[in-house]
């Protein structure tokens, strides 16, 4: 059996989950998946899940865990030839309880940013949200101001990324992290990497994963000889 590479990514609102995701993902040929694109894929295509999950998220609540699990599991157990990361699940120990019992996961990185980067960071964030893509006025802005790239639609801010909400986002955020990361602090599985600004964080997160990935693909290569 070969093995395939599988990390979750953890940080509350704001810290780079994304940006981060996504430079992983072209680096290393991994398939992100983050939880939030996939719900909003299922409200696009109004499965049933996706109905319920909506009328959570437009309460700003979480969608309860037994929906998450249910939508995303069967997704995973599907990604048997793939490696993967996951940004944006688990949230709760009841979720990462349940990831555990599916799959072992070889790393998690957790994002530790300090509140007052969170903050400015959410007052200049831009969304599209049909594609979740994700912009930022200073540091990457979109090429027409206040349109998405790719589709030309309108940017929104969201109402939770205003200051006030954000304390409490943080908080709700610090309360179900806590026993998530602790768990997989004793798993032995945890990488906490804390700083101000993305590109100086990026480094270590590139060279831990240069470190963990070659050696996976050696294992890929003794056990599953490519034809
Ligand atoms: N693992 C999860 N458990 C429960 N609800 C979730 C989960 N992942 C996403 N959601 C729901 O989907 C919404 C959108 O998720 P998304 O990850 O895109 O953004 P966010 O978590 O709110 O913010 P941020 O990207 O700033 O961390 C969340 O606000 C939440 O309601
Ligand atoms: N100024 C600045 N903005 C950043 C940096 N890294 C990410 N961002 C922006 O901060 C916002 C939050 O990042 P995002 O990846 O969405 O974080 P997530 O909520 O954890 O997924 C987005 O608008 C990003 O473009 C950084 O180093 N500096």
């Amino acid at each position: 059996m070969s093995k395939l590479f599988r990390a979750v990514i953890m940080g509350p609102p704001g810290s780079g989950k994304g940006t981060i995701s996504e430079r992983i993902a072209q680096r290393f040929a991994l398939t992100h998946l983050s939880s939030g694109d996939f719900l909003r894929e299922n409200i696009a295509a109004n499965t049933e899940a996706g109905i319920l999950a909506k009328t959570y998220i437009d309460r700003g609540l979480l969608v309860p865990d037994h929906v998450m699990t249910r939508l995303l599991l069967p997704k995973l157990e599907e990604m048997t030839r793939h490696s993967w990361l996951m940004d944006g699940f688990p949230r709760t120990l009841a979720q990462a309880n349940a990831l555990n019992s599916t799959c072992d996961l070889d790393l998690v990185i957790s994002l530790n940013i300090p509140f007052e980067t969170l903050k400015e960071r959410l007052s200049e964030r831009w969304v599209h949200p049909a594609s979740g893509r994700v912009y930022n006025m200073g540091f990457n802005p979109p090429r027409i101001q206040g349109r998405d790239d790719i589709s030309g639609e309108p940017l929104i801010q969201r109402e939770d990324d205003q200051p006030e909400a954000i304390v409490s986002r943080l908080r709700h955020y610090k309360d179900l992290a806590k026993p998530v990361i602790d768990l997989y602090r004793s798993k032995g599985i945890l990488h906490k990497f804390s700083g101000t600004e993305t590109d100086r964080i990026w480094p270590y997160i590139n060279s831990l994963l240069s470190t963990k990935i070659p050696s996976i693909s050696q294992t890929v290569t003794q056990h599953a000889p490519l034809p």
